[in-house]
Parts: structure tokens; sequence; C-alpha cells
């Protein structure tokens, strides 16, 4: 049936990959395979699992630094795995409280050799990392309003939140101005990537901590 088919991979793998496509091609099908019996994605998520989840977060990997790089929430790995993948020289610490999911999470780093990863089980107010990111990413988490008290705490001085975002993100930015002054974040801007290159953009909202 076609609403249960993987989508056939997009051109723009390849192009954005380059040598890390073949372990993003095993890390699609491996959620391809048990995504959803593990509830990590939707049913009606394969036939858009590369366009609208795998490289809607490889989209974020140019905008990373060599550092160390929070997740927040990685859930099925989106976009923690992903970018831990295409980008090899960023360490990654993915912070994810559910169990289920830490352990796919840890399946996973093992399967496809990942030497640049940590899973956390925790949530991101307990976790022990404050001060310590240079570089804070999430996808589906909470409005930026609520991620702010989950996310900047972990930057150091001058760090960065990397938070993909739908196409709410101006308006968002706009209702946590409290919230960005309270946690000293300046700069906030929105940054759509992919433009041209695949069928569903991504939004970011970009900003950076100063203490
Ligand atoms: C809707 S899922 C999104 C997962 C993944 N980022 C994605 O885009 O597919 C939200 C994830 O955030 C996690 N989460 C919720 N509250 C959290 C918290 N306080 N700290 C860290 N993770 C949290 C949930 O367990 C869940 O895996």
């Amino acid at each position: 049936m076609s609403d249960s088919t993987l989508e056939i991979e997009p051109a723009a793998a390849a192009t954005l990959l380059g040598d890390r496509v073949e372990l993003t091609r095993r890390f699609t099908q491996n959620l391809a395979t048990h995504g959803e019996e593990l509830g990590l994605i939707g049913p009606l998520e394969l036939p858009r699992l590369w366009t609208r989840h795998v490289l809607n977060s490889a989209l974020v990997a140019p905008l990373l630094r060599p550092g160390l790089v929070g997740d927040v929430g990685s859930g099925a790995g989106l976009p923690g795995l992903v970018l831990a993948i295409a980008r090899p020289d960023v360490q990654f610490v993915l912070i994810e409280p559910m169990e289920r999911r830490v352990a796919w999470l840890n399946d996973q780093v093992s399967d496809l050799e990942l030497d640049n990863v940590t899973v956390l089980r925790e949530r991101a107010e307990d976790v022990k990392l404050a001060n310590r990111l240079d570089q804070v990413t999430a996808r589906a988490v909470s409005a930026f309003r609520k991620l702010l008290p989950l996310t900047a705490p972990l930057l150091r001085d001058g760090g960065e939140l990397v938070l993909m975002k739908g196409a709410g993100a101006q308006a968002e930015i706009e209702a946590a101005q409290k919230e960005m002054r309270k946690y000293k974040v300046s700069d906030a801007r929105v940054q759509v990537l992919g433009e041209g290159l695949t069928e569903d953009v991504t939004r970011v909202i970009l900003g950076t901590v100063r203490a």
C-alpha cells in the first residue's frame, strides 16, 4: 500500500550527506523497520521519512561547530543521531528521559558504530551539564518560550541555541521576550534552511547566550 511504503531516497540526501549517506541510509532503514512498533514515529510517516524527518534534520549539520552539542528530547534520534552521523567531527550528548527511547538511541549508536555520541537518560532540567555545551539543538519538544529554561542554562557564555521550528518560528520569538531576557539570550532570529534543495524547508531559531 502506498501510504505505508518508505519514501524513495531523494537526490538531496547524497548532496547533503556526502560520504555519510550510506550510514544515514542504514539509520533511516532501521527507523523505517522498527520506528512504528517502538512508538518512535507515527504510522503515516514512512512515505515522508526522508524528506520530513531525516533530511530536515541533516539540513542543520552545516550550522554546527566542532565542540560539544546537546540535543534535548532526541526521541527517535531527530535531529541528534542524524547530526552525529553527518558531523563526526562534533561530539554529541543526546538528552532523553524515556527509557524505551534511550534504549533505541543506544542500540543505534552501537549499530551505526558512532563514537561521537553519549546518551543520557535525563530530563534537560536535571542534567548536570550547566554552562558546558557549545550549542544545543531540539526538535518538536516545546514552544521556544518553554524550551528556553530547558536549553539556555546548558550553554557556556557565547554558546548557541539551534532550535528546529515550524512556520510560526518568528511569532514564537516574539512571545518569548521575557524568557529571553531571563535566560540572557540575545540576537534571536529565524534562519530558513534547504530552500531549493528539498520540498520541506527547515526553520531554526538561532540565539546566543551571554553571561
Ligand atoms: C515529540 S518528541 C520529539 C522527538 C524528536 N526530537 C523528534 O523530533 O522526533 C519530544 C521528545 O522530548 C522528550 N522530552 C520531553 N520533555 C523533556 C525534557 N524535560 N527534557 C528532555 N527531553 C524531554 C520526550 O521524551 C520526547 O522524546
